[in-house]
């Protein structure tokens, strides 16, 4: 029997109202001792808890009731809506765990409801998404997923693969009795089709990773440029150090930004150029690096001076750049060749400015936006899918029809990893019920 597990899902601090969740088999046992006789399923109802030793009264609380198997985790559970105080939180637990529960370890409650086949692993990581979004974008987002978006879409490929490995065994059957068949060629064309949507999926630009880590924006620029007049300007506060001493910031400067319901960090950094400061030196280093692994660079220079050599060569390995011409007020930026996209801007007039916010909130929703389908959302999606993608274009090419199906079971299994559900025995059995007509 599983233990019966107990947490607070109300957040910490003091409010009106805090919540304790249970769930496993001796649930409804613990709250009949606890609260009397347990109510209708799913309906709230007022109840004096008592102290199962003394019968001491240790709050007046609402009470839930979740019979299994339709519940959260799938198991037996319940809620209690205690008065918000830590000491009845604490009274209570205490006397839960008198009860025989013990506390919920992170995420288990999560992993019951994974274990009793209640979501499948794309959705329990979009419940904690959903817990973690902080923009209106992010939260789409995972409550798309959660709501079995990728989940659908995967557990789709796995029938459409399951299928085609069916076939690719069955056609390895025929062959050892020698009965023509053309079941192999129809698995491969099956399979070519289906690399075809992996691919085409994984090649969404990293959007949905995007959206949920965050962009990762760098303004760059030669010293005294404005960079950190531009950051404060974005940012609308005094994040960074501003002086007209050139080389004022020598380390990263990070502030949050919200661009379109997509969440950003951008972040100033030191002036590029050659010194012999060994404290620039390093903030120089750390000034490209941030470059490197930005999403977009906002390439900074003063009106009056034109764009340096240094920052150009930094913004050509850029995946998106824009083009800031600062203190706009101090003379006419220059003209540019056509193709690069050029804003000028000035932190004293605040001219620019939103038409800056504005490219920086469109180049966001092209790189973080959400679209009609649902993109994957980690790392850990992308490496299996790229693994199945890859066995799926072996197995096409494969010289042995054995070698072929491995692939394709390698392939299903790696797509598997990303939904956790790998059940190929009992999906292969019903197909070759199927197959095996006159066998
Ligand atoms: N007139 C005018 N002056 C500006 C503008 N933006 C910045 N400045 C001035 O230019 C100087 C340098 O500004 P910063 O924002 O510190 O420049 P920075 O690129 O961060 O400089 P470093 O830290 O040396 O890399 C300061 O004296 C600012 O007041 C602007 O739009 N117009």
């Amino acid at each position: 029997m599983t233990d019966t597990i107990f947490a607070k899902a109300s957040g910490a601090g003091q409010a009106a109202v805090a919540v304790l969740r249970l769930s496993g088999a001796a649930t409804a046992s613990v709250v009949r001792r606890l609260a009397g006789r347990l109510p209708e399923p799913r309906r709230a109802s007022l109840r004096r808890l008592r102290d199962p030793g003394d019968g001491e009264v240790l709050d007046q609380a609402l009470l839930l009731w979740f019979p299994g198997p339709a519940s959260y985790t799938g198991e037996d559970s319940a809620e209690l809506h205690l008065h918000g105080g830590s000491a009845v939180v604490v009274a209570v637990a205490e006397a839960l765990v008198r009860l025989g529960c013990r506390p919920a370890e992170p995420g288990e409650f999560t992993r019951r409801a994974f274990l009793h086949g209640r979501m499948d692993l794309t959705q329990a990581e979009a419940i904690a998404d959903l817990i973690a979004a902080e923009t209106a974008a992010q939260r789409r987002q995972a409550l798309r997923q959660a709501d079995g978006a990728l989940a659908r879409l995967y557990g789709g490929w796995t029938e459409r693969l399951t299928r085609i490995l069916a076939q690719q065994e069955a056609a390895i059957e025929f062959e050892m009795d020698d009965l023509p068949t053309d079941v192999a060629d129809r698995a491969r064309e099956a399979a070519a089709a289906l690399a075809a949507e992996i691919t085409a999926h994984l090649a969404d630009g990293r959007r949905g990773e995007r959206l949920r880590d965050g962009l990762s924006i760098a303004i760059i620029g030669a010293p005294n440029a404005g960079k950190s007049s531009l950051l404060n300007a974005l940012a609308g506060r005094e994040a960074a150090i501003v002086s007209p001493i050139a080389g004022t910031t020598r380390d990263v400067v990070e502030c949050r930004l919200v661009l379109a319901g997509v969440p950003a960090v951008i972040a100033d950094t030191a002036g590029l150029r050659a010194t012999i400061d060994a404290i620039e030196q390093e903030g120089v280093r750390r000034a490209i690096k941030r470059a490197e692994e930005a999403d977009l660079v906002i390439g900074a220079f003063a009106a009056d001076a034109g764009p340096d050599a240094e920052t150009l060569a930094l913004l050509r390995g850029a995946p998106e750049t824009i083009l800031v011409a600062t203190k706009c007020d101090l003379g006419a930026p220059p003209v540019l060749e056509r193709s690069a996209t050029m804003i000028a801007t000035s932190a004293i007039t605040g001219e620019g400015l939103p038409a800056l916010r504005a490219a920086l909130e469109a180049a966001a929703l092209r790189q973080a936006g959400l679209g009609d389908a649902p993109f994957l959302t980690r790392a850990r999606h992308r490496a299996a899918l790229e693994e199945a993608a890859q066995q799926l274009d072996q197995a096409r090419s494969a010289p042995l029809p054995e070698l072929a199906a491995e692939g394709y079971r390698a392939a299903l299994l790696a797509i598997g990893r990303v939904t956790g559900r790998v059940d190929v025995e009992r999906i292969l059995d019903s197909i070759f019920r199927d197959f095996c007509i006159g066998k």
